[in-house]
Parts: C-alpha cells; sequence; structure tokens
C-alpha cells in the first residue's frame, strides 16, 4: 500500500505540477436539505455565505428561538439533510434576535402537560412521552451525527435545551455579553437530551459540570471560556460571525474525506478505549489513504503548491 501511495503521490506532483487545480466531476446525490427546500422550514434560516459553508440560524426571534415541537424536528432534518448534501463541509450555528436560545418552549411544555392529563393510565402516559423524549434526544444528537463539522455561536442567553444543543456542536464561540444556565432541575427534571452527557466532557471538569448540572446557576462568557465550554469569546456578534465563518471556510478547503474521518473518529474515541478509536480509525484509513485527497494533499505539502481543490464527496 505504501508503495502504491508513494505513486499516487508521484503521480499527482506532476498532475499539481502540470494544473494548480483539478475539476472534479460532481456527485448527483439527491439532498434533504439543497437549495430547493432551504426555504421550506420555519424556525430555521438556511443559507450558503461561503463556497462549501452552510449557515443555519435558530429563528423564532419573538419568542427568544424558544425551542418548540416545529423546531425540534426541523433541527434534526436539517442535519440529517445537511449530512447527506455534498454541498456542504461546515454548518455554523446562531440564533437570530436577542438571545441564542430561551430553551425548550415552555408554552409547549404547558400544552403537553394538558395532553397527557387526557391519558387516564400512567404506563399510556410514559408509552407517549417515551418517543417525544427520544425525538428531542435525535435533534440534538443529530449535530453530533452529523459528519461535517459545527461551529456553534451563541450570544447572550443560552439556557436549558440551549446547552444539550451547543455541547452536541464541534466548536464553541461566544460573545462576551452571553450567559448560559443548565436550568433543567430549576424547572423540575433532569436534563434528559444530551447535557449530562456530554457537558462534563465538554468542559473536562465533572465537580465543575455536576455543580452547573446540579444548581442551574447562571454562568458567563468569562467562565464558559475558563471551563473550556467555549474556546474564543468576542466583542459582538458580528465580530464572532466573521470570525466562524472564516474559520469555517479555512475547514471547507481542506479534504472533505479528511476532515469527515476526523470527526467521526473523534466522537467515537470520546467514550471508548484508545484502542477501539484507533481500531475504527485504522479500518477508515485503509480506505482512504487511497483516496486522491491523501494523494493531491501530500503531493501539494511537498511542492508547497497551491491549494488543492477537492472533489465534493
Ligand atoms: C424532553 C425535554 C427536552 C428538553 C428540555 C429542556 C429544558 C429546558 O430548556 S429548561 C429551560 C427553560 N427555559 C427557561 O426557563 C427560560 C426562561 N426565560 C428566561 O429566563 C428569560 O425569559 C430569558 C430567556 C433570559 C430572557 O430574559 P428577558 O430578555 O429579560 O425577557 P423576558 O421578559 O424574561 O421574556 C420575554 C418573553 O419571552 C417569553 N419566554 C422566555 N423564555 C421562554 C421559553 N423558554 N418558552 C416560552 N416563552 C419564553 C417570556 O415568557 C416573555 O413572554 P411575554 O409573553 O412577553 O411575557
Amino acid at each position: 500500500m505504501m508503495l502504491n501511495n508513494l505513486c499516487k503521490v508521484g503521480t499527482a506532483v506532476s498532475r499539481n505540477l502540470l494544473a494548480n487545480s483539478t475539476v472534479r466531476k460532481m456527485s448527483g446525490k439527491i439532498l434533504s436539505v439543497n437549495s430547493a427546500n432551504m426555504d421550506e422550514y420555519k424556525t430555521l434560516n438556511i443559507a450558503v455565505p461561503k463556497p462549501f459553508v452552510f449557515s443555519v440560524e435558530l429563528s423564532r426571534p419573538k419568542r427568544y428561538n424558544a425551542i418548540n415541537k416545529e423546531m425540534w424536528i426541523e433541527i434534526k432534518n436539517c442535519f440529517e439533510g445537511l449530512s447527506a448534501n455534498p454541498d456542504c463541509r461546515v454548518i455554523v450555528l446562531s440564533g437570530s434576535g436577542k438571545h441564542f436560545t430561551a430553551g425548550i418552549d415552555l408554552t409547549d411544555m404547558l400544552q403537553l402537560g394538558q395532553e397527557l392529563a387526557e391519558v387516564e393510565d400512567v404506563a399510556r402516559r410514559g408509552a407517549y412521552l417515551e418517543p417525544l423524549i427520544k425525538l428531542y434526544q435525535d435533534s440534538m444528537s443529530s449535530l453530533e451525527k452529523c459528519p461535517k463539522p459545527v461551529i456553534v455561536v451563541t450570544h447572550s442567553a443560552c439556557i436549558g435545551a440551549g446547552i444539550d444543543l451547543i455541547t452536541a456542536a464541534d466548536i464553541r464561540y461566544c460573545t462576551q455579553d452571553a450567559f448560559f444556565s443548565v436550568k433543567e432541575v430549576e424547572i423540575g427534571m433532569a436534563a434528559d437530551v444530551g447535557t449530562l452527557q456530554r457537558l462534563p466532557k465538554a468542559i473536562g471538569s465533572q465537580s465543575l459540570a455536576r455543580e452547573l448540572c446540579f444548581t442551574g446557576r447562571k454562568f458567563e462568557s468569562s467562565e464558559a471560556l475558563s471551563s473550556g465550554l467555549v474556546s474564543k469569546v468576542f466583542p459582538d456578534k458580528e465580530e464572532m460571525l466573521k470570525s466562524a465563518l472564516e474559520l469555517a471556510e479555512n475547514i471547507a478547503q481542506k479534504s472533505p474525506i479528511a476532515v469527515q474521518a476526523t470527526k467521526q473518529n473523534l466522537v467515537y474515541s470520546l467514550s471508548r478505549p484508545n484502542q477501539e478509536g484507533l481500531d475504527q480509525i485504522r479500518e477508515m484509513n485503509k480506505l482512504y489513504l487511497q483516496s486522491e485527497d491523501f494523494a493531491q494533499a501530500a503531493a501539494a505539502q511537498l511542492t508547497k503548491g497551491d491549494k488543492p481543490v477537492f472533489a465534493k464527496l
């Protein structure tokens, strides 16, 4: 394989020297989030601000982007659609209006309470709730399962379900005025759609994660930064979005095979022994090291040539 790869690198070196960019045949996959149906979402604004970069904006500004049932469903559909969309390599997730999100829509919850009250038997109420909780869990997990990196940018409030959402993303930025709260205990419930699983890993301190989850106390951007929940703090939303888009553009120019395999292996390795992570990446790379991307990118590094242009994936 090594010999084969070296040959490929050699071929790619000469190809790169002859032509700095390669035109690739485009994939003809059927997409769930493509330019034709991007406008169909009621609670999300979807745009393509840069090549291969999608922006997804929570868009219920009058309700502070409180997540109602429609938004839970749309988040899931959107990220599942983008997972399969070869035109999408990186996603920037933001919130419109005054706050990033006020968490779950509490009026939806009241409505749910009324619906449950109409079901007499406790086991049947449980059977009604179980698939709903599963749907909401799958909605948040769709960010983590999406093989494309998700950069989330939060401003002002990020509460309750907002923490479930952002901890399922890959990279988190916030503004100076941002504040956070794992508010579930305050509304009398244990967080059940991802925070308890992902927050301790995101910040690396079980002690702090547990304190935040048991108390629901509000914490500011400075503590989000020092704890590792976010990796950068910006003076305002405009600067944050600009920087997130630059980062997204940078990632989008790299081999989609390399980036997506990297995300998949990072996510896979998070909750497994190192050996299992190594086994998975070995299985993936025995295929991916034979791809044109590897040959092209390695050749460009070797010759200090122009940035390669990678085919859609
Ligand atoms: C299966 C279950 C899955 C997931 C469960 C997740 C649990 C959670 O998400 S727990 C967290 C729930 N959210 C909250 O407790 C947030 C409560 N709201 C606030 O703390 C504040 O409103 C704020 C978001 C910090 C904004 O403050 P401020 O800017 O001062 O505005 P307000 O005057 O407080 O509110 C204006 C307006 O918005 C309504 N509103 C706020 N949050 C929600 C919400 N989560 N759901 C529905 N509506 C919300 C608030 O009631 C006001 O409404 P008016 O009609 O204007 O009075």
